[in-house]
């Protein structure tokens, strides 16, 4: 069975990624993922500035998955960038980059950064970074995302992807697909982010699980696997030229199918790679080979974008 996949330039041999976020803010973490079965690496979304982030607890796990207001902790792109400009791009797999800008300068000073670096890798622009006071996330507002993507585009002259929240709507599927649409640069769509500001309650201590946002966070796990399919599925029959990366849900071989089946290219693994650990992405890819070998499928082109509808 050939799990191999080519797309942007790159070449995997193994179709499971980190989820941005997850096992990737040092490089400590982002070496063990280089050592892991993982077919790429990307690292944790980044600003101009390290940041603390939120105050702990800032991360829950749940019987069906977890949930984080984190606040973007991160070393600030500098240490990214020079984790990039160590890596051997020739020999080793692919590694991608995360940026998640607190403003619009802060984005297009980062991707220029990147842009003069010139350095192999895939850069995917976090749509879920935090707007303006008083307006929703950047990729739940369509003329800002139209308006960051046109002036990052100008400044990153290569093809770039974007990580989307989940949408809920076949209008939005269609706003967001419009906005991509026009951006020619966009090569890669990633779905989907945490769908935000869920609350878990404990209880027994009648009580949240996170301080951060009175209990507020994005969640992830089995909960979001339905709405991530979706997405991934919405976007990938909006956007036949560009890829799709499947994200959310996945924690064993057959949410992975699920998603190529769904017409993703590629899958990160989020919630379960944190709460299991890189042993996960073995055992995820072991579990996909056996699958496709059940089903009667060589490659994942045998079978990506081909869910039977009723
Ligand atoms: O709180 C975070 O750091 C965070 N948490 C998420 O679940 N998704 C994101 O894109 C980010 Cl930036």
């Amino acid at each position: 069975v050939d799990l191999a996949v080519a797309w942007l330039g790159i070449q995997m041999d193994n179709p499971l990624i980190n989820a941005s976020g997850v096992m990737c803010r040092t490089v400590e973490e982002l070496e063990a993922l280089r050592h892991s079965a993982a077919g790429a690496l990307i690292t944790k979304s980044c600003t101009l500035e390290p940041r603390k982030g939120n105050p702990e607890p800032r991360y829950a796990s749940t019987a069906l998955g977890s949930i984080n207001s984190m606040g973007l902790p991160n070393a600030g792109y500098r240490y990214y960038l020079d984790y990039a400009r160590r890596y051997d791009h020739e020999h080793d797999k692919p590694l991608l980059m995360s940026v998640s800008g607190m403003s619009l300068e802060d984005n297009l000073e980062m991707m220029a950064a990147f842009d003069e670096a010139a350095l192999p890798v895939l850069v995917e622009l976090n749509l879920s970074c935090p707007n303006l006071p008083g307006k929703p996330q950047i990729g739940y507002d369509f003329e800002a995302s139209a308006r960051l993507l046109a002036e990052v585009s100008k400044v990153y002259r290569r093809p770039f992807g974007v990580k989307l929240p989940p949408y809920f709507d076949p209008v939005h599927f269609g706003e967001m697909a419009d906005v991509l649409d026009g951006c020619p640069s966009i090569g890669f769509v990633t779905c989907i982010n945490s769908i935000g500001n869920g609350l878990v309650i404990d209880l027994e201590r009648e009580s949240v699980v996170i301080r951060p946002k009175d209990g507020l966070g994005g969640i992830g796990g089995d909960y979001v696997l339905p709405t991530a399919l979706a997405n991934v599925r919405e976007f990938a029959r909006r956007l036949p030229g560009r890829h799709v990366i499947g994200c959310g849900g996945i924690r064993s071989g057959r949410e992975a199918f699920m998603h190529i089946l769904a017409g993703a290219t590629v899958v990160q693994v989020g919630t379960c790679l944190y709460e299991e650990g890189p042993a996960c992405l073995t055992r995820i890819r072991d579990e996909l080979v056996c699958l496709m070998q059940d089903k009667g499928y060589r490659t994942l082109a045998d079978f990506r974008g081909c869910l039977r509808t009723l």
